[in-house]
């Protein structure tokens, strides 16, 4: 007889830069998230999909969530309100937190939250980065975390190294509920190929640009064509909102736009297995940020108001 399966969702929650896409990569083990060292780079909500336990019975579905912040600007609010009803959904919430950055304000915040909330999933603790901290100050974070909130199981991780990692995803298999997979086997992320083929455009501006990058600049695919001769065009924007800011994307001679496009090709290439033509538009867009389809495209919903 097999082992019965178990399916279930994971949200991942923490402040951005927590490590949250690295682990989502690594327990997936495909590209699924965008990675960088800048803050902020998940906008919308990618899920990955893990196959784990000891005879690969559990299907796990991770919920990439934007990291958890204090909301000031609409995008912002947009975002935060993705995250928490990304965890209101799951099955198993694991909170990500940075040993050296130890109890932070933000966390402080996301435990209040915690504690607030009335859904019965259950709570893991991934305290990420150990390589950068020594034993000692590891389990003084552990302890007093556990006296803040009644963690189900605490995690010691580098999400990047691959430390902890294969532990977390086992206990994740045990736990999540008997039942069907959630997903097709062959389905290792449901989130459109236009979305992805946008986010490593992103990707690459934020490598390019680093501290220059404009915080209102949105990427979207136009158009896909499959050609006959096997490769695929593909055509986006980029959106900003100010006319300066077109010019920081260009760069002196186009070149930084250039570069940008190399790079994002490539990777596309690299991804799908073919060749690529890559078109980018650079758009001024005053109001984006404040325009719905704006944010249908990135899966965040619109949220009037100012408060
Ligand atoms: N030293 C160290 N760095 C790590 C580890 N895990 C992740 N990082 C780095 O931390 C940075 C942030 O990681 P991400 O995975 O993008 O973080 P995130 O939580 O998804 O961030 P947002 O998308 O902003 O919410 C990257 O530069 C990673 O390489 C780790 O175990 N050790």
């Amino acid at each position: 007889m097999t082992t019965p399966t178990k399916a279930g969702f994971v949200a991942l929650i923490g402040e951005p830069n927590a490590g949250k896409s690295t682990l989502l990569n690594r327990m997936v083990g495909a590209k699924v998230s965008i990675v960088t060292h800048k803050v902020q780079t998940t906008r919308a909500r990618i899920r990955g999909i893990a196959i784990a336990g000891e005879s690969g019975e559990s299907q796990l579905v991770f919920v990439d969530t934007p990291g958890l912040f204090k909301p000031r600007r609409r995008l912002d609010r947009a975002m935060v309100a993705a995250a928490w009803s990304g965890a209101g959904d799951a099955d198993i919430v694991v909170l990500m937190i940075e040993a050296h950055r130890g109890i932070s304000e933000g966390v402080k915040a996301i435990l209040e939250k915690l504690n607030e909330r009335t859904g019965k999933a259950k709570v893991a603790l991934a305290i990420n980065k150990i390589d950068k901290v020594k034993t000692e100050a590891l389990l003084a974070l552990t302890s007093e975390m556990n006296e803040r909130f009644a963690f189900a199981e605490t995690f010691m991780i580098s999400a990047e190294r691959g430390h902890g990692t294969k532990a977390l995803k086992t206990w994740l298999a045990e736990q999540v509920p008997s039942g069907p997979w959630l997903y097709p086997e062959d389905q290792i992320a449901d989130s459109p190929m236009r979305n992805i083929a946008a986010e490593i455009t992103r990707e690459k501006l934020t490598l390019r640009l680093h501290q220059e990058l404009p915080y209102e600049l949105t990427v979207e695919t136009e158009n896909w064509e499959e050609r006959p001769d096997g490769s695929a065009r593909i055509d986006q924007i980029v959106y900003v909102a100010r006319d300066g800011h077109k010019g920081i994307v260009l760069g002196k001679k186009g070149e930084t736009a250039k570069a940008v496009n190399t790079a994002a090709r490539l990777e596309l290439e690299e991804f799908l297995g073919r060749r690529v033509h890559l078109f980018v538009q650079i758009k001024v867009r005053k109001n984006w940020l404040e325009e719905k389809e704006r944010y249908s495209e990135m899966g965040l919903e619109f949220k009037d108001g100012n408060k």
